[in-house]
């Protein structure tokens, strides 16, 4: 087999170009990624390069195997040798064999957000400074941006000599990386920092790599860092066999420190450099393309580049404005069933794209509902959420105080100083008297073995369940949950957690709250038993294993870098949702949500859709928030506004219904014994018939559409507009 076959003039002068340094500067879809590949075959198979001397860094592990797939079809067997994986997995690989060298044992340990937390409380304590000053969250995000631009602590300290505090931040760091060492442990961070200390410390070991890695090869090189890009620039310095792809369109992840400098400066670095610019594109049609294009052009400062495709024109972008949150995902639900019915396309065939993680409860739910299975990339489901399980262990606790799985999972969350030998001895004395965990702490100064510090814990945490008991006599679910989240002080131990990962934990918790918003406003029954029972329903078929299954992809814009699907839903097109609030102090950061924007759109291959919200509740607070401007930057011609066919093609369904049926307007009506059923599939619905909904009021049913397993009713009610429900989930009654 060739492996300049599939190739067009350019890739494949990529592909030949094996020595000396070269860039690959080329937008989305324009074969980056497989100019890669085809060169590591190439390589391998016509230049008799051992796989042992090739290192390929991509950008998430799955990636790296993608690649060492793809190579394997091309090859056949024989790259294994290859080193291909992420930054962080490479640098752990050279550290086993060699951070003796650097004093620590090989058998060193990784430490997760949650240690680095608790070391650096350690070091705020010891150095007598104090965490409202030195606020440890805002502490570990500061060492890490010294450690992304390869800063020491003591240049750090020189540096700041003359201002007290920065000085105090940087003897924390200092002290920090010591008690890192004293405990044999590395941070995410450090993987890359020591294995760059140790190359230039100890020359042999550089020269043993460099000699290995004869050829190197980056992919999504514009998101590289600082510290990445000096090592890849230590090893690459003998042979200056470098081959780095990239789109500085496509720079994403400036928050965590990818300087977009390394792709523009990358002539100025690496002297005759070659610089291959790939203009094809080869995965969107051409309306699509054209918006993605339209779009980045708002950005200043970017290296000026055109793409152009050959596909077809293709249909054009499809645009809805939900009423709301709900309206959004029923009507994504609908399109995928549609599409994959008309066109026939696998559910792996659609993505759903969103901006923040706390979007995809909404869309999960209607997934669930509709019987699609689906699955998550780079994040948990909702409901397998830590702190969506830990809330909800609570609230099963609450109303169960025999459930001692919920007991276990919360006793000691968050932490309370019961630990587990008193947790084991607590077990002990329940299975001996045959109670509960929860019956049998009430009795805890009984309890053998138990330390004072144990029973005081433990008789305060039984007060505390016992109030919230009380509180759900009285209190609605949406308070019960406000009260504990609160009462446990959640949210501040997940806030000085980490940095990145806190915030969306909390938005998570704000979530939740929504769910039960939504309960309240939606469901006949009110009790927190109603409650549980609904997400359980929810939560339970969320757990059935994926595997191989044919799923729809749900994910954030960030976790879609590289990635390509015949369908895509961008979901949340608002302003401050997308581009995020946060973006409107800064020109730069606005510059980033648009390239954000941009890696959205050129993830499409067919079809578009780009769908918003007129009022959409997040965390637990409706809001209503305009156009996206992004979507502004979209030519109209390229665009089609399904929400406005929507209301006619549904309007003149009502109309026909209206005079074939010709439902009397209602006027006035007892309601005893008119509700049939709630939610029951017997409901006799049909076109035209008139229910009450207890918030919408009264409401002329005007379309059913039949899956199959359930019915979804499209019904106008009066002054309210057109609402869709699921049959068997909708809380109406039949009064006509
Ligand atoms: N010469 C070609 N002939 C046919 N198909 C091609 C060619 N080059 C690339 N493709 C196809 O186009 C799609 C996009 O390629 P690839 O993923 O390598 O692009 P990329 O530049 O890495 O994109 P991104 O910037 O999104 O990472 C893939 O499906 C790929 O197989
Ligand atoms: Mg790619």
């Amino acid at each position: 087999m060739n492996f300049l076959d599939g190739l067009n003039d350019k890739q494949r002068e990529a592909v030949l170009a094996t020595e000396g340094p070269l860039l690959i500067l080329a937008g989305a879809g324009s074969g980056k990624t497989r100019v890669l590949t085809h060169r590591i075959a190439h390589l391998i198979k016509e230049k008799g390069v051992s796989p042992y001397n090739i290192l390929a860094l991509t950008f998430t592990n799955k990636a790296a195997n993608e690649m060492k797939e793809r190579i394997s079809n091309l090859i056949g067997d024989g790259i294994d040798a290859v080193w291909a994986g992420t930054f962080h997995s490479i640098c752990v690989r050279i550290l086993r064999r060699d951070i003796e060298r650097l004093g620590y044992g090989s058998n060193f340990v990784i430490f997760d957000t949650t240690d680095q937390k608790t070391l650096i409380k350690d070091c705020i304590k010891e150095l007598d400074l104090s965490e409202k000053l030195y606020e440890p969250a805002a502490m570990m995000s500061f060492i890490g941006s010294q450690k992304d631009n390869l800063i020491q602590p003591d240049t750090y300290i020189n540096q700041n000599y003359r201002d007290f505090r920065e000085r105090q931040k940087g003897e924390v760091y200092s002290l920090y990386q010591k008690k890192l060492k004293q405990n044999n442990a590395l941070d995410f961070d450090d993987l890359i920092g020591k294995t760059i200390e140790l190359f230039r410390k100890h020359g042999d070991r550089l020269e043993h790599y460099q000699e290995r890695f004869k050829y190197i090869l980056v992919d999504e090189y514009q998101d590289t860092n600082r510290a990445q890009y000096e090592l890849i620039n230590l090893l690459s310095k003998k042979y200056k066999n470098i081959c780095v792809v990239g789109d500085d369109d496509q720079s994403i992840y400036k928050f965590r420190g990818a300087d977009i400098r390394n792709i523009l400066d990358f002539e100025k670095d690496y002297l005759n450099a070659r610089v291959i610019k790939l203009e094809q594109n080869y995965r969107s049609t051409k309306t699509i393309l054209n918006a993605a294009n339209q779009v980045i052009e708002n950005n200043q400062g970017r290296k000026s580049k055109r793409l152009w495709t050959a596909n077809d024109e293709g249909c054009l972008i499809k645009t809805y404005c939900a009423e709301n949150e709900y309206d959004e995902a029923n009507f994504i639900v609908d399109k995928i069933k549609e599409i994959s019915k008309e066109e026939d396309k696998k559910l792996s065939d659609f993505a759903i794209l969103y901006r923040t993680n706390a979007q995809s409860r909404v869309i999960e739910e209607s997934f669930v509902k509709s019987n699609i299975p689906y699955k998550i990339v780079g994040g948990h489901k909702f409901y397998d959420r830590k702190e969506i399980k830990d809330i909800i262990a609570y609230l099963r606790l609450i109303q169960n105080p025999v459930d001692d799985y919920a007991f276990k999972r919360i006793v000691n969350v968050p932490k309370r100083g019961i630990g587990k030998t008193s947790i084991d001895r607590l077990e002990q004395y329940s299975l001996k008297k045959g109670e509960s965990l929860y019956n049998a702490m009430l009795d805890c100064d009984e309890i053998p073995g138990l330390t004072q510090r144990a029973k005081d814990s433990l008789s305060s945490f039984s007060s505390l369940i016992r109030k919230f008991m009380a509180m759900k006599e009285i209190f609605s679910v949406e308070d019960l949950i406000e009260n504990i989240i609160d009462s446990i002080g959640y949210i501040e131990e997940i806030r000085q957690e980490d940095s990145i990962q806190a915030e969306s934990r909390v938005e998570n918790i704000r979530e939740f709250l929504s769910v039960a918003v939504n309960f309240e406003q939606t469901s006949e029954e009110k009790t927190l038993e109603a409650f549980l029972a609904n997400i359980s329903l929810l939560s339970d078929i969320d757990k059935t294993d994926d595997g191989d299954r044919d799923t729809v992809t749900l994910m954030t814009f960030h976790s879609a870098k590289g990635l390509e699907f015949p369908v895509v839903f961008m979901t949340g097109m608002e302003e401050s949702l997308f581009p995020t609030s946060r973006a409107y102090f800064s020109e730069d950061d606005m510059e980033e949500e648009r390239r954000l924007c941009y890696v959205g759109i050129t993830r499409a291959e067919e079809n578009l859709y780009m769908t918003r919200a007129t009022s959409r509740m997040l965390y637990g607070k409706t809001g209503n928030n305009s156009m996206s401007r992004f979507l502004k930057e979209i030519p109209q011609e390229l665009m089609e506004d399904l929400s406005d066919n929507k209301m006619k093609s549904t309007f003149s369904t009502w109309s026909k219904a209206s005079n074939s049926e010709s439902p009397k307007y209602f006027t006035g009506y007892t309601v005893e014994n008119t509700r049939k059923s709630i939610g029951a599939v017997d409901l006799d619905i049909h076109v035209g018939v008139k229910v009450k909904h207890k918030d919408w009021g009264i409401g002329t049913v005007v379309a059913i559409k039949d899956d199959g397993n359930d019915k979804q009713l499209s019904i106008a009610f009066e002054g309210q507009g057109i609402k869709k429900l699921m049959l068997s989930f909708a809380p109406i009654e039949v009064i006509s």
